[in-house]
């Protein structure tokens, strides 16, 4: 598995932002939208792509075009959907699939409520939508589906990662047939006893819509 931790001034302002307890819902869901978008960019340098031929006013060339079939992009519930619009602002065409996942607040284990994918996934590049990486085990379970339906390869992209999240994630996908990467803004401290990152921004569900 790979991680790429996006280092940038613009990723890093906005994720203080974002953090930070006074920030109100609209204002979160707005920088959500927004640091989603710097990461997708980062994200996507390996999405797939294929030549095509156009004419420009002057001459013709072979230009770029992504290629067929679109990728997928996957949102997990409640949470990732917060951002699903700053990342089809960059690739508008891809297609929507959809996992609801929720983490027992006991036991920390994830459990899945809802899917919603296309039928034929086989070698589907797919990009996997949650705001936090914690303990790793809703990311595991996302990855390991689409995997088990021949998806691949997975990058995730998450704001926040917790280290024990990350090992996690690189030990439970270790015998998984899928390349996968992780992509996010910044690898916090710890897990606090609760399974919360640390510092981290608190639940991101909550933050986004208000506490359910
Ligand atoms: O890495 P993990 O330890 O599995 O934790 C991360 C998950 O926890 C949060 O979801 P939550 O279960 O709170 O659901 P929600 O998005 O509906 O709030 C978050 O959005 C991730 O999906
Ligand atoms: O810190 C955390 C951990 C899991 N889920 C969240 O929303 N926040
Ligand atoms: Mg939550």
């Amino acid at each position: 598995m790979r991680t790429h931790v996006v280092d940038h001034p613009l990723v890093a302002h906005k994720l203080t932002v974002l953090r930070d307890v006074r920030t109100d819902s609209p204002t979160f869901r707005r920088l959500a939208d927004e640091l989603v978008t710097l990461l997708a960019y980062e994200a996507t340098r390996d999405v797939r792509v294929e030549p095509m031929e156009i004419t420009t006013p002057v001459s013709p060339m072979t230009g770029t075009r992504l290629s067929t079939p679109k990728p997928l992009v996957v949102p997990i519930l409640r949470a990732g959907l917060g951002m699903l619009d700053g990342m089809t602002r960059l690739v508008p065409t891809a297609e929507v699939g959809f996992l609801g996942m929720v983490r027992d607040e006991g036991t920390l284990l994830a459990s899945t409520y809802a899917t919603r994918l296309p039928e034929d996934l086989a070698g589907r590049q797919c990009y996997v939508l949650d705001p936090m990486l914690a303990t790793g085990g809703t990311l595991v379970a996302a990855v390991r589906l689409l995997a088990e339906r021949g998806a691949g390869p997975v990058t995730c992209i998450s704001l926040l990662a917790a280290p024990e999240g990350i090992a996690h994630m690189e030990q439970g996908l270790a015998d998984a047939s899928v390349e996968v990467t992780v992509v996010v803004a910044a690898v916090d401290d710890r897990l606090n006893e609760l399974g919360y990152i640390v510092p981290g921004l608190g639940d991101a569900g909550d933050r986004l819509y208000g506490v359910a």
